[in-house]
């Protein structure tokens, strides 16, 4: 039996944990999942100075389509670890390997990264006991807009809930905001839930846990004039009947 670890990163590389280095020295065979997140200055170099190990970039392939060969190293007696910028089990892909492997008799180990879902939650300050599912708007697929999105906001909207947008990113280029405003834009056109007006509030939070940082709220109409900083972004759109709390938190961030 062999150990199969997923390791969370954090946001940036003041937000590794000691506990994240430690479980990387432990692996034999590392790998850096390039495709489910991206940081700001965690990139593959820094990892392998500061782990003294080599690492292999992964791209979707390697950890889903050709899992295969991970699964034959930890055969072999190897241990393996993932790394996942964020946290590896938060809006990723990786639990179907986990499964695969413990179905074939080895160890998982997760340790947890902090996740760019509880950092946006934390840092709107509205309360973390009414969000709603949370959904990735994604880019448009041979020229047709999935809305998903939308019908997630419209049901988490009509229990009072609030919906964090994770954004797409293909090929390497994660969505802006701006893209992703545009696209919820097209959504209302075709769908007319009334959720995405001018007026409607929005959370935006650019390059989370950079030095550069930062979360504001804006309407709808002001996101669209707003000069942001480079992506990644993320997205809360509020629900529509706000504690008296959360209408203050939001005038915070305005
Ligand atoms: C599919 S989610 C993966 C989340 C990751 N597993 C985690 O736990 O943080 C990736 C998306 O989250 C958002 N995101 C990730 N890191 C971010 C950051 N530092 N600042 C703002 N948004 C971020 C972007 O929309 C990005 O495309």
């Amino acid at each position: 039996m062999s150990v199969l670890y997923f390791i969370g990163l954090g946001l940036s590389k003041k937000f590794l944990t000691q506990a994240s280095v430690d479980s990387i020295k432990r692996a034999d065979v590392v790998y850096f999942d390039s495709y489910t997140s991206i940081s700001c200055d965690i990139t593959i170099d820094y990892l392998k100075e500061i782990s003294g190990k080599d690492i292999i970039l992964a791209n979707r392939s390697t950890l889903e389509n050709n899992s295969t060969r991970i699964l034959q190293i930890l055969d072999q007696g190897k241990s393996v670890a993932i790394l996942s910028i964020g946290d590896s089990m938060i809006a990723t892909t990786h639990v179907s390997l986990a499964v695969e492997a413990k179905n074939r008799g080895h160890e998982i180990v997760v340790i947890p990264g902090i996740s760019v879902q509880c950092y946006i939650i934390s840092k709107s300050m509205l309360s973390s006991y009414k969000f709603g599912r949370a959904v990735t708007l994604v880019y448009p697929y041979e020229g047709k807009l999935d809305t998903t999105t939308y019908d997630v906001i419209l049901n988490n909207s009509r229990s009072n809930l609030h919906t964090i947008l994770f954004l797409d990113i293909k090929d390497g280029k994660p969505m802006s905001a701006k893209e992703a405003i545009k696209y919820l834009i097209q959504m209302e056109e075709e769908k007319q839930g009334n959720i995405i007006t001018d007026n409607s509030w929005l959370i935006v939070g650019q390059r989370l846990g950079c030095d550069d940082e930062e979360v504001k709220s804006m309407t709808v109409k002001e996101a669209l004039e707003y000069n942001f900083r480079d992506p990644p972004h993320i997205i809360i759109i509020p629900s529509k009947n706000l504690h008296y709390m959360e209408v203050e938190a939001i005038k915070c961030l305005h």
